[in-house]
């Protein structure tokens, strides 16, 4: 998590603004510098060297020691540069240092240059005016870093009460309790007002479209159409005329009046490109003028439709690879790639699994109008440890399938759908006998014994097995389980 103490170096962009600013009003160069002494703003000379630590010996770094402004008024003859690395080759005449403190601690220094000597003269008539100004600038500086770490104890504060309370958010119908879920979550619901594209990637099965269609339901588009367009599952020469439409009379068998594509009849709303990674090449340069030009033109027809539709794309595949191997164009990638949004798959967020679990046993409980269902332990513990290649959607199913077969109001390991229980997604086929029947005593024994059961649930576990603690302990010994 992170700590709720700011320095300058997180507020860089406003350093740098007020430098610019300090240089506007008092027509002097500026340098702004951290604790570690590194500049960390400057205007003039000093812009190019943003980022690397100011000279040893410099007079900057004697006002950030002391937390006291002072004032060189002739470098040159002065000793408080003669221990500078740069005091034989500087061109300063005089400068002027102010500390920037946060809560009576020095954090930093504004430091202003004259390098004529107009500047000079200036810097001596106004000192004690310029002195003000600085000082201001510097309480400007400290009210921004004290902001910034009242917002992030409050972010803190935030994810402590989500992570104490084990809470669930929400989305549209997109539930997440996992860290890293929800603040994916929390980022789609930032950008779902704006109408910059989208490119949603994870496998299949994590929610790139029920994500899609909550986006949808917070914009302030919600009332209007939400068309999804699944590419692979349209043959690829009726592709276009989907997509885009056609004119009366565009090509034979088509339809006399002409037909509307779903660009346009996602007119207003928003568009859901899925599997866009499986849109031909040929197809890929009209897609990309229809979000350029934010205009589309149907087959044969001979003008174009301005649009005004949020496109948001979504692919289980590794579109940046289809880049490299010139089977996506790097152009259209990048349009669609404004805001990317990846959802993590679900074999790295457990924490959402029991919640998943419950969550689809009441759907399908009310929807198959059944009774109430517990789940027991064995079992809970194996769809805590399965690695869940279909995501999401597997899961709903194996819950959906469950609750369909229950006869009684407990639901046990014996229920699990049979090809689950040989779990195709580890034991594979070309395995032999042998290796089969070991993946599988592997995983049962995995489900039966979690991790830090102890020496009583063992030999519970063994009981149950109908095998003796010993035998327990060798197998669990060769499946390095313990
Ligand atoms: N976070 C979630 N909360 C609740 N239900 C979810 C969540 N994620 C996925 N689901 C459910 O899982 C199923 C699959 O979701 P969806 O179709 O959106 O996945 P997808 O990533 O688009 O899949 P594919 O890549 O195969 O098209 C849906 O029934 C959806 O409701």
């Amino acid at each position: 998590m992170k700590k709720a103490i700011s320095n300058i170096a997180h507020i860089q962009p406003f350093v740098q603004e007020y430098a610019e600013t300090i240089t506007d009003v008092l027509e002097l160069y500026v340098t702004i510098i951290d604790e570690e002494c590194i500049r960390i703003g400057g205007t003039g000379p000093h812009a190019d060297s943003i980022g690397r630590p100011i000279p040893c010996g410099s007079f900057f770094r004697q006002v950030l020691a002391t937390g006291k402004p002072g004032f060189i008024h002739d470098i040159v003859s002065k000793s408080a540069c003669q221990n500078c690395d740069t005091s034989v080759c500087c061109q300063e005449l005089a400068t002027m240092g102010f500390p920037i403190s946060k809560q009576g601690q020095t954090v930093g220094v504004i430091g202003v240059i004259a390098f004529t000597v107009e500047q000079k003269e200036r810097l001596e008539r106004n000192e004690a005016k310029f002195l003000t100004f600085l000082s201001h600038m510097s309480s400007l500086l400290e009210s921004k870093l004290i902001m910034l770490d009242d917002q992030w104890r409050l972010q803190n504060q935030v994810q402590e009460v989500l992570e104490t309370v084990n809470q669930t958010f929400a989305l549209g119908n997109m539930l997440g309790r996992d860290k890293k879920l929800i603040q994916l979550l929390l980022k789609a619901q930032q950008v779902a007002i704006s109408n910059s594209t989208i490119l949603i990637q994870g496998e299949s099965g994590t929610g790139k479209e029920l994500l899609a269609k909550a986006i949808h339901e917070e914009s302030g588009r919600k009332n209007q159409p939400f068309v999804v367009v699944n590419c692979p599952s349209i043959p690829e020469n009726l592709l276009e005329s989907e997509l885009f439409g056609y004119e009366a009379g565009a090509f034979t068998g088509a339809n006399k009046s002409g037909k509307k594509g779903k660009f346009e009849l996602a007119n207003k709303g928003t568009i859901f490109l899925d599997e866009i990674g499986d849109l031909p090449l040929a197809l890929q340069p009209k897609l990309l003028r229809a979000i350029q030009e934010r205009s589309i033109e149907r087959i044969a027809g001979n003008h174009s439709m301005p649009i005004d539709v949020r496109i948001i794309a979504a692919t289980n595949r590794d579109l940046d690879k289809m880049v490299r191997e010139g089977q996506f164009r790097e152009d259209l990638y990048y349009r669609l790639n404004v805001i990317p949004l990846t959802i993590p798959p679900l074999r790295v967020r457990s924490v959402d699994i029991p919640l998943y679990i419950d969550y689809f046993l009441d759907k399908f409980t009310k929807t198959l109008q059944k009774g109430t269902f517990k789940i027991d332990e064995p079992l809970r513990r194996w769809l805590m440890n399965y690695h869940w290649p279909g995501n999401v959607r597997q899961l709903e199913h194996v819950i959906e399938y469950l609750v369909n077969i229950a006869k009684e109001d407990v639901l046990t390991l014996q229920e699990l759908p049979p090809n689950l229980m040989t779990d195709e997604g580890q034991i594979s086929v070309e395995f032999g006998l042998e290796q089969q029947l070991a993946e599988y005593e592997k995983q049962l024994l995995r489900t039966y014994v979690p991790p830090g059961a102890t020496l009583a649930d063992k030999k519970q576990v063994a009981q149950r097995l109908k095998i003796s603690l010993a035998t327990l302990y060798r197998k669990l010994e060769k499946y390095q389980l313990q």
